[in-house]
């Protein structure tokens, strides 16, 4: 339980990855400012988040279970706690999906939706009309650079961070008539099971229904490049975890947070030009002339940051 002074924070997805580093970085907070309830759908995950989280465990760090996508869960989950109290909810649960689209079913995109989407919107409808309430909280959602910049073959990933930002966008005017404060957290590429389930999966599909070009631009031209891109700009989840912390520590927490510098041209380039031909174009160009010829991501932080972009990509070819 709490103790008096102490924040409540709720972490979603705390079985791996960035949602256990967050959980064991603010449970270890040298002036113990926080009571973190680390949530899992499936407790037989937790001893990782135990292992790491050392003395905190069971003192500063409790575990509760939580599926996201599943209404009695999450209710059960809210009702076990003090007065229903939560200071900061960090939604951070979610799914991958990456490939062809044409050897994609749709149950499996929708799998993604009700994760990455409706799991968010399921943790805030239970939470907000207490923060609402008492005028006061911190709702946190980890989104991604796939919310703001779309990337190939990872259409309804993207997708479903896209719907994340434009739902979070709305809400945050609303809540902060109540003192509510909603900020993303914009990660890049973090390695986290997130990327090993992502080649894992990869080397088992057979793409049906996906013609054999379309296959090959997949695993012989994006999935090297993609590789390429973690190696090379890849942070840790421990760097998320730390800048999710100063964004739950700010005076005045910014709405959008990108984690990674490197990464941030990438991004702003749809913001040059509002026809989005100069990103689709630029993103073309980089994968299928570029990237084959040398590493991606290095030809990309040369080609982003040269003044003569814009003439360059204007036609694909
Ligand atoms: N890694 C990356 O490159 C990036 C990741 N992100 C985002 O960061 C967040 C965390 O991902 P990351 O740590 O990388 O990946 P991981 O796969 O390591 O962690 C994802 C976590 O979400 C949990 N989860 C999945 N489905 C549910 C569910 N229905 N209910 C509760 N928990 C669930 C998983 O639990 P279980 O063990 O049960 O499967 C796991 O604990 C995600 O929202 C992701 O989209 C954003 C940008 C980049
Ligand atoms: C291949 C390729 C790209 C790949 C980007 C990747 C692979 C980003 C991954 C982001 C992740 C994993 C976010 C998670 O939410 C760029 C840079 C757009 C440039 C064009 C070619």
């Amino acid at each position: 339980m709490a103790s008096p002074g102490q924040k409540v924070v709720l972490i979603t997805g705390c079985s791996s990855g960035i949602g256990l580093r967050m959980a064991v970085m603010l449970a270890n907070d040298e002036q113990k400012r926080y009571h973190v309830i680390a949530t899992m759908r499936d407790l037989k995950r937790k001893d990782k988040l135990v292992e790491a989280a050392g003395d905190a465990y069971g003192k500063t760090l409790s575990l509760a279970v939580l599926d996201v996508c599943n209404d009695d869960s999450v209710k059960q989950c809210i009702n076990g706690i003090k007065d229903r109290h939560v200071d900061v909810l960090i939604n951070n649960a979610g799914i991958g999906l990456v490939g062809p689209l044409e050897s994609i079913p749709i149950e499996e995109m929708k799998k993604v939706f009700e994760t990455n989407f409706f799991g968010v919107i399921r943790m805030i409808k239970e939470v907000m009309p207490d923060m609402k309430k008492r005028k006061g909280g911190h709702i946190i959602v980890v989104s991604s650079v796939m919310g703001l910049q779309g990337v190939v073959f990872n259409d309804v990933y993207a997708a479903s961070k896209f719907a994340m930002e434009g739902f979070c966008e709305s809400l945050a005017v609303q809540l902060l008539k109540f003192n509510v404060t909603l900020s993303l957290i914009e990660p890049g590429p973090v390695h986290t099971e997130f990327e090993a389930k992502m080649i894992q999966d990869v080397k088992q599909k057979e793409y049906p229904g996906t013609d054999p070009d379309t296959v090959h631009y997949f695993k012989n031209v994006y999935l090297p490049s993609s590789v390429d891109i973690f190696e090379t700009l890849g942070q840790t989840p421990d760097d998320i975890a730390r800048c999710t912390k100063k964004v739950i520590e700010a005076s005045s927490p910014r709405f959008r947070n990108l984690t990674n510098p490197l990464y941030t041209p990438i991004v702003a380039l749809k913001y040059a030009d509002e026809t989005g031909g100069l990103s689709v174009h630029a993103f073309y160009h980089m994968l299928f002339n570029l990237g084959p010829l040398m590493h991606v991501s290095m030809t990309a932080m040369k080609y982003l940051t040269c003044g003569c972009l814009r003439s360059r990509t204007v036609s694909p070819n």
